[in-house]
């Protein structure tokens, strides 16, 4: 019996070309309830996010959540709406382009930047197969959260195990967990604040606001407490600034169970009932402007501080396509892909792979 060509010459080739995956949340596809209802129901379904026993959970989505929170929602997201759709993927999507220019001039050409939404569009297992049929058999995988939490880069980890699973020849995968503590990354959120005193002057105080996530997910030995608090003590260190003039705080709470404390509507509300003149507000865990950074802090937010006697209200926008920033993530990158061999591909071996590719397009 013979065999279909069993060992391609380009498969022993020792050259790979490397993926790097950036994987943020999601976002819905339009600011309406209809587009709102499917992408709740994707989010709101994962079970990273929601802990609670599936049969009672699925009564609570079904009769109490989707009927209502798409509409509200809808209202929030057409506030911070860009012509060009929303703000977190447009982000999500310079950012890649961003890092796909720094790791090329570092590494060449065989270096490919993909990014995916965990909930929404593009689907992350969509974006790895593409990634796959372009060649990539190694994949970094970058969740764009500094601070790891089992509901957002256990989550998006889930979705890239499950989505590798259906293949029969995989990519070899690294994961970059957290770079919560990453001097670059502190040093870029340092910068940041630094470059909004010189041009507005200093403020009086610093909040820091982090995502929430439910209280009893600490006990239960979730580390994103504690990085939280790790990275506003570096950045607060990296500043230069006493404790008493920085506060740490969460926010977005979904639900009625108790989240992290303090919650961010009561410090906003502590810091303007106590005068605070100027209050600079930062969200470090967010790398980029989103719903939860644009609307929630920097309009409710606002609209509380000032309402319990604050003077003015800063708000200073996630790191977003800063180049320290995406120095920083090519730092990280190019750390996590050593001992990969990263030598650049003979030219016949890359034309070999582009016909594989468009065969196998053509296959699927
Ligand atoms: C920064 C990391 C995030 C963690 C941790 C996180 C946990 C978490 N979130 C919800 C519920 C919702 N979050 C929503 C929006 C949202 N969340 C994050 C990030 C984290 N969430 C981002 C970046 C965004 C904004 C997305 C955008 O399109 O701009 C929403 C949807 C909006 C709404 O209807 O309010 C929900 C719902 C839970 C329950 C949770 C942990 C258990
Ligand atoms: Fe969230
Ligand atoms: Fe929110």
């Amino acid at each position: 019996m013979s065999y279909p060509i069993a060992e391609p010459a380009f498969q022993h080739q020792n050259v790979a070309r490397v993926g790097v995956l950036l994987v943020n949340l999601g976002t819905p596809e339009a600011p309406t309830p209809k587009a709102l209802r499917p992408y709740l129901r994707q989010f709101l379904s994962d079970r990273r996010v929601i802990e609670i026993p599936r049969p009672v959970w699925w009564l609570i989505l079904n009769a109490f959540i989707l009927p209502f929170r798409p509409r509200k929602s809808a209202e929030k997201y057409a506030t911070i709406w860009t012509p060009e759709g929303s703000p977190l993927k447009l982000h999500t999507e310079k950012q890649a382009k961003l890092l796909k220019g720094l790791l090329g001039d570092r590494l060449g050409d065989h270096v490919m930047v993909g990014w995916a939404m965990r909930y929404g569009k593009p689907a992350v297992a969509d974006v790895l197969a593409e990634m796959k049929a372009k060649g990539c058999d190694r994949i970094l995988l970058l969740p764009m959260y500094p601070q790891y939490a089992a509901s957002s880069v256990g989550s998006a980890m889930d979705e890239v195990f499950r989505a590798l699973q259906g293949m029969r020849n995989p990519p070899e995968l690294r994961v970059i967990k957290h770079f919560h503590d990453e001097p670059a990354y502190i040093e870029a959120l340092a910068d940041k604040i630094r470059r909004h005193w010189a041009l507005n002057g200093r403020g009086d105080h610093l909040l820091l606001s982090f995502h929430g996530v439910p209280r009893f997910t600490l006990d239960k030995g979730d580390p994103y407490h504690c990085e939280c608090l790790k990275t506003g003590r570096l950045l607060r260190e990296a500043l230069g600034l006493p404790t008493e003039q920085v506060t740490v705080a969460f926010q977005s709470r979904f639900g009625k169970a108790e989240w992290l404390k303090p919650y961010v509507v009561d410090s906003l509300k502590k810091l303007g009932k106590a005068k605070v003149g100027k209050l600079d507000v930062i969200c470090p865990g967010f790398v980029a402007d989103c719903l939860e950074t644009l609307e929630e802090i920097a309009m409710e937010g606002k609209a509380t501080f000032l309402s319990a006697g604050g003077g003015e209200f800063r708000y200073i926008p996630c790191l977003n396509e800063d180049a320290p920033f995406i120095a920083a993530l090519a730092g990280l990158a190019e750390r996590h892909m050593q001992g990969w061999d990263l030598a650049k591909p003979d030219p016949a071996v890359l034309e070999q792979r582009r016909l594989q590719a468009k065969a196998a397009g053509a296959e699927a």
